[in-house]
């Protein structure tokens, strides 16, 4: 079984709370697991758990209810600080329970004099260490690192929830750990749980299953917007990416269409490089747009120079919005691939492509089913697996991401394959799909390709369905763009 980060697990975690399963859930689940490892362990017996003010003392809480509901164990918690201190809301409900669970004892302690004369060290069978799982940042501090010394001084079994506390399950530095007998770990094998040599700290590993919704990792959610690089405070102009649309030609919308939905996205700068007879006509849709006017009707050799130039001051190109299928143009596409770091292909630019590019490059294609047929040489099969494993191998054959717009999207880069949702039967009116390609541009500026081509269908399809309850089947290109910043505000 493959493992994962902690921030993988902590987007799927939120992917979960957005189809509906809640933290607390989650929470009950993980909880029942550890006090089903205890049973399993020992038929009886004192057993101590200690708990820090996150969600892993929020297992333990509820892994004592739990346990306490069987006469043969002696179960008593303690929490390091004060319960008004407790970060989250399911964990200081699982608290509040605790008084209703029939406990031996439960304390709140929260200076480290006072846990060294705490008596429960000595006269457990088992310690639960609750205190820090994946939420943990920096060397554990006061009383955190004392209630680590005095369990690993115990002499007592010790089964650490999620990791040991001061454990990082990413596989960081560490500079004080609990020596753990079992590690019980959620949901999937944690990266750091694999390590040579980590069984110092972590003893056996345990995966326990939690109840995650299966598509909650194989379908885009909110929790995987959580992922991206996000605008820092006193960020500068041009750090949240320039994105260069390379478009226009045969025609006009498309290439402004993509752009406002790059800056909507939050890019810095966004050049539209266009042919001279619709450039004006590009920069009148807004005053936020660079326009540049490429020489000639449409995009063609002589225009590579300028080109050249423009591509290495921006982050990322999207190529294809509106330029047609003239000859010369596809073959000013095909030379201008191998000079871009980045690039997404859409549209038109799909039409004659030769794959792979050959060169270091990064490229996001976002081809519809036909545009699909055309480029792979294969119709696109009509079940979902078989979709999905097509798209796969084609991206995977031509290294390059592909994202298969459809009902479901499909999202690939020949290893990972993803799925989408969003958006609705609305959508299929023109300028949807420009709106995508300036969608991933601006994502793909600032994050890695496959984040960036899951996280823009996400973002083109909720915001579609924004559209879609305001506007029905009226709804235009124009009113997706509109609504992209809430999706993107509704998770930060
Ligand atoms: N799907 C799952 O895996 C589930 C996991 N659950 C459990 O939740 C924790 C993660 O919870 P979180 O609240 O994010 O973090 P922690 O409890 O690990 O810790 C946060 C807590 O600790 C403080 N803190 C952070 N660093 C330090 C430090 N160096 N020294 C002292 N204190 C520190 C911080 O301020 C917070 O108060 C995961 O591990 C699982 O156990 C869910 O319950 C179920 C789903
Ligand atoms: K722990």
């Amino acid at each position: 079984m493959f493992s994962i980060t902690s921030s993988k697990m902590r987007s799927v975690d939120a992917n979960c709370s957005y189809l509906g399963l809640s933290p607390v859930q989650l929470m009950e689940n993980a909880g029942a697991a550890i006090a089903r490892e205890i049973t399993s362990r020992i038929s009886c017996g004192k057993v101590l758990f200690v708990s820090g003010r996150g969600n892993n003392g929020g297992d333990a809480f509820v892994a004592a209810r739990h346990l306490a509901l069987n006469d043969a164990y002696d179960v008593r918690v303690i929490l390091l600080g004060h319960s008004s201190r407790i970060r989250t809301e399911e964990s200081m409900h699982n608290f509040s329970l605790l008084e209703y669970s029939g406990i031996t004892e439960l304390k709140e302690i929260t200076d480290s004099k006072e846990l060294e004369s705490y008596a429960g060290w000595k006269d457990s069978d088992i310690i639960v260490d609750g205190i820090l799982g994946s939420g943990i940042k920096g060397s554990p501090r006061e009383p955190e690192s004392t209630a680590i010394d005095l369990i690993n001084s115990s002499g007592s079994y010790i089964i650490s929830i999620d990791a040991p506390s001061g454990y990082d399950l990413d596989g960081g530095e560490i500079s004080k750990s609990v020596f753990a007998d079992i590690t019980i770990t959620f949901h999937r094998m944690k990266t750091g749980l694999e390590l040579p040599g980590c069984e110092k700290y972590t003893g056996e590993v345990k995966v326990a299953p939690i109840g995650v919704c299966r598509d909650a990792e194989e379908y885009v959610g909110s929790g995987d917007l959580m992922g991206l690089v996000h605008r820092e405070q006193h960020a500068h102009k041009g750090n949240s990416g320039r994105v260069l649309v390379i478009g226009g030609g045969a025609y006009y919308g498309a290439p402004a269409l993509a752009a406002m939905a790059a800056l909507r996205t939050g890019a810095d700068i966004v050049t539209v490089a266009v042919p001279e007879n619709v450039a004006d006509t590009v920069a009148s849709f807004s005053s936020n747009l660079i326009v540049v006017p490429l020489s000639g009707n449409r995009l063609n050799p002589e225009n590579l120079p300028v080109l050249k130039s423009l591509i290495e001051s921006h982050d990322v190109v999207v190529i294809g919005p509106g330029i047609g299928r003239d000859a010369p143009t596809l073959k000013t596409v095909q030379q201008l691939l191998p000079l871009c770091k980045k690039a997404v292909i859409d549209a038109d630019a799909l039409y004659d492509l030769h794959l792979p590019v050959k060169s270091e490059g990064k490229f996001i294609l976002t081809p519809h089913s036909a545009e699909f047929a055309r480029l792979s040489g294969v119709a696109v099969p009509r079940t979902l697996a078989e979709k999905k494993q097509i798209v796969s191998q084609f991206a995977g054959q031509n290294t390059a991401i592909v994202v298969l717009k459809g009902k479901v999207d499909i999202i690939s880069d020949g290893q990972n394959t993803r799925l989408n949702r969003t958006g609705n039967a609305g959508m299929t009116v023109g300028g949807t799909g420009d709106v995508l390609t300036g969608i991933t541009g601006a994502l793909f500026a600032v994050n890695n390709a496959m984040d960036a081509a899951a996280c823009a269908v996400f973002i083109n399809g909720a915001a579609g369905d924004l559209a879609f309850d305001e506007k029905g089947f009226g709804l235009l290109a124009t009113d997706i763009i509109d609504r992209i910043t809430d999706v993107i505000s509704e998770v930060f």
